[in-house]
């Protein structure tokens, strides 16, 4: 099974989550692996890319010899979208993707941004979940402005009869004053607390 894993946003939790869900698939059994196909911004090494192997390591023995290149395979760095950052070889995350699936029972994909972030004129973000046969898990910053963003990334997906799961990452409890009582009627699930739920929806779904 593949998770494609996206956000409202660049900067609300995506590696966060998806060190949590490698955590909490791999106490369940499943030998779990991760992959960031482009990270941008990345100076001397990639950091997303290194805490996502780092925390792999720690569960699924498989991953032994894997590198950061593997996992990361497209690295620019300009920290922008894919599209101004630099030429994707879509080619080279195929072969990284073949040597690491193997690997696992779950793969983790990280995005970078949000769903419709450009990769070049002909693909955007959530494009990768038909190019990995992913299901789409949306992580949703708890910062005010949330309200919006989920709106139109549910409008988005829901036109586009793309399911996906989702849930909050709470950064501070402001979120219960300022967005709860108008979120409160999607019954949303939350990183913090809700782990075991958002784990067995995506097995199920
Ligand atoms: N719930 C949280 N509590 C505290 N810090 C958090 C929380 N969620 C994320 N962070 C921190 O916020 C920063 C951004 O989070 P993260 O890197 O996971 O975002 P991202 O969505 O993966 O970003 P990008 O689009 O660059 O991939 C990191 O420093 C991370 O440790
Ligand atoms: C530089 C950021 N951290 C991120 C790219 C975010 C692009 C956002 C573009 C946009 O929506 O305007 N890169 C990454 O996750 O690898």
């Amino acid at each position: 099974m593949n998770i494609f894993i996206s956000a409202n946003n660049t900067d609300k939790g995506k590696t966060y989550t998806t060190l949590k869900l490698i955590e909490t698939f791999s106490k369940l059994g499943y030998k779990v692996g991760a992959m960031k196909p482009i990270e941008t911004g990345v100076k001397e090494k990639p950091i997303d890319g290194e805490k996502l192997l780092n925390q792999v390591k720690k569960f699924n023995k498989n991953f032994e010899n894997i590198t950061i290149n593997d996992i990361v395979p497209i690295q620019h760095s300009l920290p922008a979208a894919p599209y101004v950052s630099g030429e994707v070889d879509f080619e080279k995350i195929k072969n990284a993707y073949k040597k690491i699936k193997p690997l696992c029972d779950i793969l983790l994909i990280e995005g970078a941004g949000g769903i419709l972030v450009p990769i070049n004129k002909n693909f955007k973000m959530i494009d990768f979940i038909y190019f990995f046969n992913a299901k789409l898990f949306l992580v949703i910053g708890s910062n005010l402005g949330m309200i919006n963003d989920f709106l139109l990334n549910k409008f988005y997906l829901e036109t586009n009869k793309i399911s996906f799961t989702w849930a909050i990452n709470l950064f501070d409890n402001s979120y219960f004053e300022i967005s709860h009582p108008f979120m409160k009627q999607f019954n949303p699930l939350f990183i913090q607390k809700d782990l075991d739920k958002i784990t067995q929806k995506l097995l199920k779904k």
